[in-house]
């Protein structure tokens, strides 16, 4: 179906209080943007609150109130101190992503990219729940598929670096967070939901900032000729926060290869899908973070 404006299906969101990382710039803003039109308290969790308070009052005639609360989500320091300042939230909308750098380390030493995409949403997910009263959204990518865990060596100290490959890795780990995370709420007999979104290839800041390397420059070659818009990126999100989907559901725009389409449920790699990958990546993060399964049933 095509609509005008077609965020204004998502539903009205006052008195709902959501946090978005990565909120200054591509999906995070237009998603933002668009949940404060609807009349939600967002809070920006932003690297640089410099920039974040730019954003809150190029978004200041927006319906809901807009907050700015610095957040760096590859350092667990810095998650763990957003985490203790941070209320009672409805949504933890998870967009915060980095794509293709060269080989670098996050504060605790961890590869970048899982650091940031994986590790410190985990932790970050884990820390609000207690204080969550709706849901987690994953915000994952297509790019999963390409993805090849080695959980003995999620760091890639052993395996050769790869900036593409981790990526990749990072963003199956958010799918199998998703589907974890999703198991671990029913078995706890929780109404809390996860779910998750595949903005679709979408033109952001994203491939600016990756390396130099050959895939990502064809990426982004790639990206120029069929990428959409922001706000179209934003609307799987949007959706994944906002809609009665069920819990581990993961949206994708449905026009062809997942692009310039509306918000519906697309399919997962079989290694997203597998269980038992899950629980045990669910472990190995554990680890790595330090933060674990708030609630007593698991
Ligand atoms: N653009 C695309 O085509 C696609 C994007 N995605 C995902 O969408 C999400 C959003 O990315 P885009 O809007 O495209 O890129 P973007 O580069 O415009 O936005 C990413 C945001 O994350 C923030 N960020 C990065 N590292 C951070 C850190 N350590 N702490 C706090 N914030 C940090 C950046 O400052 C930026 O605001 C990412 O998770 C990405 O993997 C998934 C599939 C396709
Ligand atoms: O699907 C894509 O094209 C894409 C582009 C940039 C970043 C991603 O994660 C993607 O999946």
């Amino acid at each position: 179906m095509v609509r005008a404006r077609p965020w204004t299906a998502v539903p009205d969101q006052g008195g709902r209080r959501v946090v978005v990382t990565g909120a200054t710039s591509g999906i995070g803003l237009l998603t933002s943007k668009v949940l404060a039109h609807r009349g939600a308290h967002v809070v920006l969790a932003v690297r640089d609150p410099a920039k974040g308070e730019r954003v809150a009052r190029e978004l200041s005639s927006m319906r809901g109130r807009v907050e700015v609360s610095r957040l760096d989500v590859s350092d667990l320091d810095s998650v763990h101190a957003f985490a203790e300042r941070t209320g009672e939230v409805d949504v933890l909308v998870n967009n915060a992503g980095v794509l293709g750098l060269p080989r670098s380390a996050s504060a605790q030493g961890h590869e970048l990219q899982l650091a940031t995409n994986h590790l410190g949403h985990f932790a970050l997910a884990n820390l609000l729940l207690p204080r969550l009263r709706d849901r987690v959204v994953v915000v994952s990518s297509a790019s999963h598929r390409h993805g090849d865990l080695d959980l003995e060596d999620l760091d890639w100290e052993r395996r050769g670096y790869r900036p593409y490959a981790a990526y990749a890795a990072s963003k199956l780990a958010n799918m199998l967070f998703l589907a974890e995370l999703q198991r671990r709420l029913g078995a706890a007999g929780s109404t809390l939901r996860a779910t998750g979104a595949h903005p679709g290839n979408t033109r952001t800041a994203i491939t600016s900032s990756t390396g130099n390397g050959l895939t990502t420059r064809v990426g982004a070659v790639g990206q120029g000729l069929v990428a959409m818009p922001a706000w179209r990126g934003a609307l799987p999100v949007l959706y994944a926060a906002t809609m009665d989907v069920p819990g581990n559901s993961y949206l994708g725009p449905d026009g062809p290869g997942e692009l310039w389409g509306w918000p519906t449920q697309v399919g997962r790699s079989r290694a997203a899908s597998d269980p038992d990958l899950a629980r045990r990546t669910w472990t190995a993060t554990e680890r790595l973070t330090g933060v674990v399964w708030p609630f007593s049933r698991r």
